[in-house]
């Protein structure tokens, strides 16, 4: 049978977080067909190119607890499902991959009611709600982080690190004017930028400029105030694509503590400031920042106690300590798994054979 006959579907929705480490799978798995689902006007809507056809759902996140006001949201969920699950009939699906966030549920139920095989990558530290209460309807839960093993008693789980794109894997070209030797920082919220990290680093950064820094600031869309600072050697974007080119180039990463991001940083062994987004779901960035910093390769600053001015002053002492920066960067090399996408892959390419025999 030709692979083009069989059929994955793959659910990755909302952030890059998600996106990013389907598309890197997706890509080691070209000779398969592969039909995606997502929800309408998320990033997958730029970021997922053409080759695999988009389907989307209607379906958003349960807040906490139950209710009236969670009622229409159930009634979505349940139709969502079955949505799905005429998805996989119309296509003749013969598995579903997702990396979790909501748009896995309705996935994961829909593979379970046409008996084909699921497999849940959770890219978190700790683990999100989706994989706490649907991993044991899956055939295979990967691992981001090894540790988080112990947040899912009784499930079988493999440790893969998280995929990242294939342009980390070699050395890109930065089309931004930097010239080479001067100290770059990187500034990155996560895909959606951090409009709080922001304005701290709007605030601190002419001390950076002072000592010869450049900067890049990815913001995201969201930033009302993105003029609100300008400098010669500040360069400010909503969105860069070429994060690898970033991250290879940069000297020191101010970043938010998203899985993807921190991959990221390992497999380019930058070292980086982590600043928590404090409202993340169980509060997973901290601790997946604290992976970072319990290994030496980065520092961790709670955003509720902090100000520009200590901000300021942590970067300024790693720019005048080459060392330390040099240290950290080795030790976030260790935290890499250069073959994540592969492994992956091949536990999706695993369970596909066997569904298809
Ligand atoms: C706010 C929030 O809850 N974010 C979550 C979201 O990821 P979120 O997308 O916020 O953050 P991540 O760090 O995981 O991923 C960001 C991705 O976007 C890329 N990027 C970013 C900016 C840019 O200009 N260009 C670019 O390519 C980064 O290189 C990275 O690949 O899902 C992740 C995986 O479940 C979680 O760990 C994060 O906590």
């Amino acid at each position: 049978m030709s692979r083009k006959s069989t059929c994955l579907l793959i659910a990755a929705s909302g952030t890059g977080g998600h996106l990013f480490p389907a598309l890197a799978v997706a890509e080691q798995l070209s000779d398969y067909q592969i039909e995606w689902l997502g929800v309408a006007n998320r990033l997958e809507k730029t970021l997922v190119p053409d080759c695999y056809t988009r389907h989307t759902i209607n379906i958003e996140g349960f807040q906490q607890g139950f209710g009236l006001k969670t009622l229409p949201i159930l009634v979505r969920f349940v139709m969502a499902v079955f949505q799905v699950r005429q998805l996989i009939k119309k296509y003749q699906i013969d598995a579903v991959f997702t990396t979790g966030g909501y748009i896995a549920a309705p996935a994961i139920l829909a593979a379970r009611l046409q008996n084909i095989p699921a497999i849940l990558h959770e890219s978190n530290y700790i683990p999100g709600k989706v994989t706490r209460w649907l991993s044991r309807w899956c055939d295979v839960v990967a691992l981001g982080f090894a540790g988080t093993a112990q947040y899912l008693p009784n499930i079988e789980t493999v440790y893969v690190s998280t995929p990242v794109r294939s342009q980390f894997f070699s050395s890109q070209n930065l089309d931004l004017a930097i010239p080479p030797g001067v100290p770059l920082i990187v500034v990155v919220g996560g895909s959606q930028g951090a409009v709080a990290v922001n304005q701290l680093v709007r605030q601190a950064a002419a001390a950076w400029l002072d000592l010869g820094a450049y900067i890049v600031h990815l913001t995201g869309e969201k930033d009302l105030d993105v003029q609100s600072f300008q400098h010669p050697h500040y360069i400010c974007l909503p969105f860069y694509e070429n994060m690898a080119g970033l991250l290879q180039r940069a000297n020191l990463v101010i970043s938010r503590a998203g899985a993807g991001t921190l991959t990221e940083l390992a497999v380019t062994s930058t070292p980086a400031i982590l600043i928590p987004y404090p409202y993340a779901a169980e509060d997973h960035q901290t601790y997946n920042a604290q992976v970072f910093a319990n290994a030496g390769a980065g520092l961790v600053l709670t955003q509720s106690e902090l100000t520009a001015q200590i901000l300021q002053e942590t970067v300024l002492e790693l720019l005048h300590s080459p060392s330390q920066l040099k240290a950290m960067a080795t030790k976030a090399k260790n935290l890499a798994m250069i073959d994540s996408a592969k492994r992956l892959a091949n536990l999706v390419d695993n369970l596909l054979t066997k569904s298809t025999q």
